[in-house]
């Protein structure tokens, strides 16, 4: 990858909080791991082919970041935007954490690779990738960042029900401007993202709701949340959705 390319930043929130609507759809016992078992297939794609960054709410989810290969930024708790302003366009100071300056951790990692960051922080194009995309592959990502790229300005990929939003993504000094949270794919259509209209069927599914999960695992590989769900016992709703 050349100096001009893709930041990738994936927010992934604690498991103590992660993917609510998902509960009950595998024993609690076993709801966070499903949780990063969805991260581990989102960043395995990621990786291969973007520079990564995850907002990562808690040690485990950092912990499943590195393994990965991804670069880590503690979340500074003010919510999910906050979180992806943060990662994608660090200010200049704060916000602080445990005695860290969070937004200097950021602007160290917009100089990762090979220790560029021409143009400071905004110098290379960024995305926002949810965390929550097990059938995700990495031809679709790489595809997605292409078409974001030939648009030229703010674009995003909405998810399958149309409503929501997977992929928001803006070229080098655009302030990448999120607006996730219900009705994003309207809120970034409003704010002048353009919507892309790919055939990306494991990026436009994000997990949400044990349906959603069933959909994800019939449009992607999902090795880490299909071995997940089959090292359950088989009368385990999940694990009889994975077959
Ligand atoms: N770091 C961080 N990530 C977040 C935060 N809120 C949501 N995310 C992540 O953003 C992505 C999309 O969020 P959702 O699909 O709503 O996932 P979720 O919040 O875990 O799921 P629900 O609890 O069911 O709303 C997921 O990868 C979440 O982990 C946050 O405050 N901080
Ligand atoms: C945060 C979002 O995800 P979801 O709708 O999957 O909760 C979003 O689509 O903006």
């Amino acid at each position: 990858m050349g100096d001009a390319g893709w930041l990738v930043v994936v927010p992934a929130k604690g498991l103590g909080a992660a993917k609510s609507r998902l509960r009950g759809a595998v024993p609690a016992a076993a709801h966070g791991d499903l949780a990063l078992a969805m991260l581990r297939d989102t960043l395995a794609a990621a990786t291969a082919c973007a520079d990564v960054l995850v907002v990562a709410g808690d040690a485990a989810v950092a912990a499943v970041a590195r393994a990965a290969g991804a670069a880590v930024l503690p979340d500074p708790g003010a919510g999910l935007n906050a979180a992806i302003r943060l990662a994608t366009d660090p200010p200049a100071a704060g916000p602080q954490a445990a005695g860290h300056d969070l937004a200097a951790g950021a602007r160290a990692a917009h100089g990762l690779a090979a220790g560029r960051a021409p143009g400071g922080a905004l110098g290379r194009p960024r995305a926002a990738l949810t965390g929550d995309l097990p059938g995700l592959r990495a031809e679709e990502l790489a595809a997605a960042l292409r078409a974001a790229e030939a648009a030229g300005g703010r674009a995003f990929v909405a998810d399958a029900a149309g409503t929501g939003t997977v992929l928001l993504a803006a070229p080098a000094g655009v302030p990448l401007d999120p607006a996730f949270g219900v009705g994003s794919a309207a809120a970034h259509a409003a704010g002048g993202a353009r919507a892309l209209t790919g055939d990306w069927p494991g990026l436009r599914h994000d997990a949400d709701t044990a349906a959603d999960l069933r959909a994800a695992l019939r449009h992607g590989p999902a090795a880490h949340t299909r071995a997940l769900l089959g090292d359950l016992p088989s009368s385990d709703a999940a694990a009889c959705a994975a077959r």
